[in-house]
This record gives structure tokens, sequence and C-alpha cells, in this order.
């Protein structure tokens, strides 16, 4: 549905894009999970065609992105960062006003709107002005305008920053609702838990550079990590640490203010080796947990860093 080719994007010296490639098909939840400045949002204006790019190509649908394809442009719904809303209408006023520029119809847009109204759980609010509303009614009535016309893709970029667990998750399980009746979805975000959650694919980006691309399963292979065990409250020298780094699978290990982290290689039996060794060696130690890799351990293996810093 979406080929994006060697894009370039240079903010004077600065390169916010960096030849960076993506290809998006028809049907996904696509996740651009990246940290603040990485080039998500600057990405999404090129695909739209609301920035210019320096170099790169760009198609959706088959046919090449201008600044004037209204003919792509109105199978697209796009809920912007910002709020972008008008303070003099209504809840109601703005999804119908944002639906008309779709659909003229009246009768047709009025069950849109409806819709829109109830998949946000808006409809107490349907008379209420913007600013009556909480920061995450605001949003929610920010993405009941930019889908109301049911596009066949629809873009949303951090759509759940700043908001309430509560509409957060209306948010996200309303992503889901409309991917299963039809729309293809990109959904950028900085918190790995989101995108983990809903995306059938995911790309990781930084530095204006697709770093991985897959389901979250394949990025999770990708790497080395296959198990990371914490033990709390153990006293531990630097010679049992040694010991430690010789155990099968064990690559890396950090001690801190007593809490012991391993990170393995994936492998059987790995917890238990390590607690009998422990056992053997005469450590107590407090709460055992394994975990296994998420999309923050690919992001701290691929870039050396971690997510949110
Ligand atoms: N108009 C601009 N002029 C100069 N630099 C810009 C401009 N817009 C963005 N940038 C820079 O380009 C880089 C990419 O920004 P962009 O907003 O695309 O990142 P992002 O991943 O969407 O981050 P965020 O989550 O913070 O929005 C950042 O370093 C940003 O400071």
């Amino acid at each position: 549905m979406i080929h994006i080719e060697n894009l370039v994007k240079r903010y004077g010296s600065f390169v916010a894009l960096d030849h960076l490639n993506l290809q998006i098909q028809e049907g996904e939840i696509f996740g651009l999970l990246g940290p603040n400045g990485s080039g998500k949002t600057t990405a999404i204006c090129c695909l739209l065609a609301l920035l210019k790019y320096d170099k790169g190509q760009i198609t959706i649908f088959g046919k090449e992105m201008q600044p004037d394809r209204y003919d792509i442009k109105k199978d697209i719904g796009v809920v912007m960062q910002n709020v972008a809303v008008f303070e003099q209408m209504s809840v109601w006023e703005n999804i119908d006003y944002f639906c008309g520029l779709y659909v003229k119809d009246k009768a047709k847009r009025r069950e849109l709107v409806e819709e829109a109204i109830r998949f946000t759980d808006l409809e107490e609010y349907r008379k209420a002005r913007p600013k009556k509303l909480s920061g995450g009614l605001l949003r929610r009535l920010n993405i009941a305008c930019g889908i109301a016309h049911k596009p066949r893709l629809i873009i949303l970029d951090e759509p759940t920053v700043a908001v309430d667990p509560q509409s957060r998750n209306k948010i996200l399980e309303g992503i889901q609702e409309l991917n299963r009746q039809g729309s293809t979805i990109i959904y950028t975000s900085h918190y790995m838990e989101e995108v983990e959650q809903i995306c059938s694919r995911i790309a990781i980006i930084d530095h204006g550079r697709v770093l991985a691309t897959g389901t979250t399963e394949e990025l999770k292979n990708m790497i080395k990590t296959g198990e990371t065990i914490t033990i709390e409250a153990v006293a531990a020298d630097e010679h049992l640490l040694e010991k430690l780094q010789t155990l099968p699978h064990v690559f890396d290990i950090s001690y801190e203010k007593q809490v012991l982290k391993i990170r393995l290689s994936s492998g059987r039996h790995n917890l238990v080796r390590i607690l009998n060794f422990l056992t053997e060696q005469d450590i107590s130690f407090g709460r055992v947990f394994s975990e296994l890799p998420t999309l923050n351990d690919v992001f701290l293996e691929i870039t050396g860093k971690k997510l949110r810093d």
C-alpha cells in the first residue's frame, strides 16, 4: 500500500531523514517506533506531501504522492500530534465539519459522525465546546475528526502522549477496531509497550533511518538477549560475578544496589542453573524474576541506548 524509498529530508544542514525506506502492506497496523526527535513526524509529513523533501520516492495506493493528489488524500485520515479543532464549534459540529470535507451527503455524514462519536465514547460531550474537555477527551475528539469518513489509510502520530490511562486504553482499543473494520493503520509512538500491544509490524527508527523492521517476534529474534534474570537482595563480590560470567548462555551481568541482572541468550534451564549455582556457592538472595526480551531490549542492543534516553 505504501512504498517509501531512500527518503532524505534536511532542515538546513541537519539531516532529519537519512535514506529512510519503508514498505507497508494493506491491512497492517504498522508501528513507527523511535525516540523523540528520531524523525517520525517528519516522515509522516513527507508521506502526506505536506513537507518537501530532498530525495526519494513515495507511492501510496500504487500512485506517486504529490501535494495536489487529492484522489489519494481523500482516502487518508490523519490524526496529528497537536490537537487541531475549532474552539467555537461543539464536539458534534467539529466532527461533522471534518467529515464534511470528504462526505457531502448529509444523511450519510450524520451516520458517520454518530458512529465516530460512539467509537470514541464522546456521547455525553457531543454538545460541549473543546475548552470544556480534558486532555484525554480532546485527543479523542481529534481522533474522531480524523477518522469519521472511514478512510482506507489512517495515520496517527503519537495519539496517546499526555493522555490518562482510561482514554489511552480507549484509543488503543479504537485503533484495533478501525483496523478490524478494514483500515490500514500507521501508528507512531515512543512507547514500546503500546506498539508491542497493537502493531502487527514495527519499524524501529533513529536518526532518520530504519534500524530494523519486523513483527515483535522477529525483532526479538534478531537480538542476542533471550532472557533477563533479575535477582534482588544478593551480596555479590567480583569473584562471584566472574564465575557467573562463565556459566552457559550468560553474556552480560550488571550488579547495582544488591540487584543482580543477568542477560542470557535463549536456552533451556537458564534460571534453574543460575539459582543452583548461587545455592552451591552458599549465597542467599531475595526475589527472583525472569523476563523475556522487550522491544526496549531490541532498541538497546541495536542502538546501545534506551528508548527513553
Ligand atoms: N522545522 C524544523 N526545523 C529544524 N529542525 C527540525 C524541524 N522539524 C523537526 N526538526 C528536527 O528534526 C528531527 C526530527 O524531528 P521529528 O519531529 O520528525 O521527530 P519525532 O521522531 O517525530 O519526534 P517527536 O516524538 O519529538 O515529535 C529533530 O531533531 C527535530 O529537532
